[in-house]
């Protein structure tokens, strides 16, 4: 069991739904947290006050982004873990976005940004090993099935799933790098009931599971300094409905 007490985990999107949720556990587990955010909102302040550090980091504003690539470079703590879980769910058709916008985002968010980040931090999570470190993928159970409603959304967590293998490669054997690839988590507050249904039907478990799956296999992944390359699956049984 690998003790997380004072060590430092990085979450993207850490101030809003799954990613609150690792952020408050780990935080609760004696971690010292860093998230990123992009927008503000009364739960920011919250974060602060228990201790979380927070960074407004908008992964589509260069400079922003750039300063950082730059803190995570040259100013961050020794890093225990990194994990990716800032995403943005658009579909094709959005009708104020044209495609060749589409494809250009969900490339920045999924793909480009996780990519420099992780050349960034990889030298202060190689510091921050104990005795080993984490980054964490989180993609989408779309990347097995295909979508034809969000096909540059999947096709950029494809790409992100491809990087797992990749820099679990190149990271080796300081650095473990795995991907959470869940279907259905947490319904967004305006889903309609028919879509709900249709949804839960498509999981042999049929269930809203919530945020915690993410946390368990998020802790299962810091625990285990056997596996990295790998994916772990949390999609209620799609795959054999
Ligand atoms: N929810 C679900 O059922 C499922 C989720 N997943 C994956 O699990 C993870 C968590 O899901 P969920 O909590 O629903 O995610 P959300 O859709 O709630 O987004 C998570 C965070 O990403 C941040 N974000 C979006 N765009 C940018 C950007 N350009 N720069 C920086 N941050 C950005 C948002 O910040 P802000 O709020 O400030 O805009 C948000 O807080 C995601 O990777 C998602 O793809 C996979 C399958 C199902
Ligand atoms: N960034 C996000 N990605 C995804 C979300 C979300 O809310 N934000 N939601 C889903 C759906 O729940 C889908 O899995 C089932 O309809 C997928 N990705």
């Amino acid at each position: 069991m690998t003790n997380l007490e004072q060590a430092v985990v990085v979450i993207t999107g850490g101030a809003r739904r799954v990613g609150l949720h690792c952020t408050r556990t780990l935080q609760r587990l004696g971690c010292q947290v860093h998230i990123t955010y992009r927008s503000e909102h009364a739960e920011i302040d919250v974060l602060r006050a228990e201790g979380v550090v927070c960074h407004r980091v908008d992964f589509e504003d260069e400079d922003n982004f750039d300063a950082w690539l730059e803190y995570l470079r040259k100013e961050a703590p020794p890093l225990r873990a990194l994990v990716h879980n800032a995403s943005l769910w658009l579909p094709d058709s959005e009708p104020s976005t044209d495609f060749q916008t589409t494809i250009r985002r969900m490339n920045r968010i999924h793909c480009e940004a996780p990519y420099l980040m992780n050349m960034a931090a990889a030298e202060r999570l190689r510091l921050g090993g104990n005795p080993l470190s984490d980054i964490v993928h989180i993609t989408d159970y779309v990347i097995e099935k295909g979508s034809d409603h969000h096909i540059a959304y999947a096709a950029s967590k494809a790409a992100l799933d491809g990087m797992t293998r990749s820099f679990a490669k190149r990271f080796a054997p300081h650095i473990k790098v795995n991907s959470i690839a869940p279907s259905l988590l947490m319904f967004q507050a305006d889903d309609d009931l028919e879509y709900r249904r249709k949804t839960l039907a498509k999981s042999a478990l049929g269930v809203e599971p919530g945020p915690q799956v993410v946390v368990d296999a998020l802790l299962f992944l810091l625990n285990n300094d056997y596996m990295t390359g790998r994916v772990i699956a949390l999609d209620g049984g799609r795959n054999i409905r």
